[in-house]
């Protein structure tokens, strides 16, 4: 008692400048002995990284914010090697297992896209994993987790279930022709660009990763909920890409906050739009926007069934307004639909963007890959209106070209975290133990040279197995095995046929209709000697990583063909 009241006149005769520098001095002597523990004693401290991302996670949060992390993924592979430990409790794996492919296996699968991204469905069996905290972050300001979102893999499992019949073939089949639909309007609006419409002229110069994206917007919409954003043919929605990146790159940084946890029960809440810089309220408005869509479709099914009428387009939200998991006969509450309204515009448009607009910026850069896949594309349709699958889908050229474009521009290019749960988990001979953050950096993945020769080069022949390009089946197995721009397993893209097949429509559309080529002299969209390190390639088309790959270019112009 006496003690404490010593200590207690003690404290009350301090100045309050001498309390602050007490509590100063506590403060840093706690970060300095933390940062000593991460970089001697803790179970990472054997792993190369460098020291900042060893002892913070603070360089991590600018990266994304930065949008350059998968930059700064590669160079830290490049010089730390196949395992780098990028924060105090994260580590990436880059390579294939050697092992594999000394013993000629057909399908050598990469070490962390084998444990992190495949999900192991035994809880007790060792190198179990799930999805990191990071997720918890995203589309939270619905009120509920969306899919992708869901880090428990049996309630994963039960919304997938559910969620499965709008990407099954049937509603693949139903969806292929309004995607064309829209890949025409693609085409349509872009040939009444000043110019263009007079025969032989080419058109002004244009950006094609605006089109891209209004496309890609445009046809997510169309299928999701049987309305188009109408982007490309009209200016009034086309604010939404813009706010989207915002909100994206929001979503990312404050996922890696060290106190993130503290701001989620704030997020959704009209603080983001005081508090948090403009990108905040916009994922806000981003998220006001998801629902007002939602709501629209919703009231729409309500009269339809009000009436007895059947709707006779079954979009994406048809099926996840009726469905109910065939296990346990749960449906969607109002909250979870909310999630993934802001899940699916978000995952579908700018993927399929970027997609486009990178296949383009290749072709422009490779003249001759540009004839070869023209070529293939007149040879294939007689005329816009049968570009359809399955003739499409098995054009060997386009199918290697959109393949080759997704590898050197993944739309997520960055680690997506996995948590290491108890047991731990081997990865390459390495005991990673429980806690631990695991992932593969699909960029850094996509960019190895012993799978992929002269990796940053754009070669869609890598693809296509042919003696006289010297491509063999194993060559091209290696490459497929380690391709994983959807991911892989029962936790990877749920669109990525209707992925590709929306792609396809888009470049089939513009390459039937226009000869392309780039305005000006330069070709814009790939990188520049006045860049940071890392974006000088003038070959590469660059990418801002905000969890997907935003971009700008290239500019183009267009002569009709027909
Ligand atoms: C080229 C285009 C696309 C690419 C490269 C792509 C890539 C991906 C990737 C890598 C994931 C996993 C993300 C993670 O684990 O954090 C994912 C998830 C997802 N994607 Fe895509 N995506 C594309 C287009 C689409 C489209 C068109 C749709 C729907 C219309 C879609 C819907 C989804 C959904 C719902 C998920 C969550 C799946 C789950 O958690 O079970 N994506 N996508």
């Amino acid at each position: 008692m006496e003690v404490l009241n010593a200590m207690r006149i003690g404290v009350s005769s301090l100045r309050y400048y001498e309390v602050i520098a007490y509590v100063a001095i506590l403060v840093i002597l706690y970060y300095v002995i933390n940062a000593i523990y991460r970089v001697t004693l803790h179970p990472l401290a054997k792993y190369p990284g460098p020291f900042l991302q060893k002892i913070s996670d603070w360089p991590l949060v600018l990266h994304c914010y930065g949008g350059n992390r998968h930059i700064i993924e590669y160079q830290n592979h490049q010089k730390y090697g196949k395992i780098v430990r990028y924060g105090p409790n994260s580590v990436s794996d880059d390579t294939l297992l050697p092992s594999h492919l000394e013993k000629g296996s057909q399908c050598p699968i990469p070490a962390l896209v084998q444990h992190s991204h495949v999900h192991a469905d035994n809880s007790s069996r060792k190198g179990q994993h799930q999805k990191g905290e990071w997720y918890k972050t995203l589309d939270i300001s619905a009120g509920a987790p969306s899919i992708q979102m869901m880090i428990d893999k049996s309630e994963h499992a039960i919304r997938r279930r559910t969620i499965s019949p709008a990407f099954s073939e049937r509603a693949l089949r139903d969806a292929e022709g309004l995607i064309a639909v829209n890949a025409r309007k693609l085409a349509d609006a872009i040939g009444t660009l000043p110019d263009g419409a007079k025969e032989g002229k080419w058109t002004r110069p244009t950006n094609m990763n605006d089109w891209a994206t209004y496309y890609g917007f445009d046809f997510v919409s169309d299928l999701g909920y049987g309305r188009s954003f109408g982007m490309v043919e009209n200016k009034e929605d086309r604010w939404i890409p813009g706010v989207l990146k915002s909100a994206s790159r929001f979503l990312y940084y404050v996922g890696y906050l060290p106190f993130a946890r503290l701001l989620r029960p704030l997020m959704g809440t009209s603080i983001q739009d005081y508090v948090g810089g403009q990108s905040a309220a916009d994922s806000l408005k981003y998220t006001r926007l998801a629902n007002g869509r939602l709501a629209e479709r919703m009231e729409l099914e309500r009269k339809l069934k009000d009436s007895g009428k059947e709707t006779t387009r079954k979009d994406t939200f048809h099926y996840l307004l009726n469905n109910k998991d065939p296990v346990t006969g749960r449906g969607f509450t109002t909250e979870e639909l909310q999630a993934d309204s802001s899940l699916i515009i978000a995952a579908g448009s700018d993927g399929v963007g970027l997609a486009v607009s990178s296949t383009i910026f290749y072709l422009l850069r490779y003249p001759t890959t540009l004839s070869k896949l023209t070529y293939e594309i007149h040879s294939a349709f007689a005329d816009a209106s049968k570009i359809r699958h399955p003739k499409l889908g098995s054009l060997p050229y386009l199918n290697a070209c959109v393949d080759e474009s997704m590898r050197l521009c993944p739309a997520k290019p960055s680690t997506l975290p996995r948590e290491v749960l108890s047991g731990g988990m081997i990865i390459d001979g390495h005991h990673i133990p429980q806690g631990i953050s695991v992932g593969t950096p699909t960029y850094v993945l996509h960019r190895d040279e012993d799978i992929y020769p002269e990796p940053w080069e754009y070669r869609p022949e890598r693809w296509i197995v042919d003696e006289k390009t010297g491509v063999t089946t194993e060559s091209v197995a290696a490459a497929r095995s380690a391709y994983c721009p959807f991911l892989i397993g029962p936790m990877n893209c749920i669109g990525k046929n209707m992925a590709y097949i929306a792609v396809k429509q888009a470049l089939a559309h513009l390459l039937f209709r226009y000869d392309v080529r780039q305005a000006g002299d330069e070709l814009t969209g790939g990188g520049r000697p006045d860049l940071e390190e890392g974006r000088r390639r003038e070959d590469e088309y660059q990418m801002t990583d905000y969890i997907i790959g935003f971009r700008d270019g290239p500019m183009v112009e267009l002569k009709s063909r027909l």
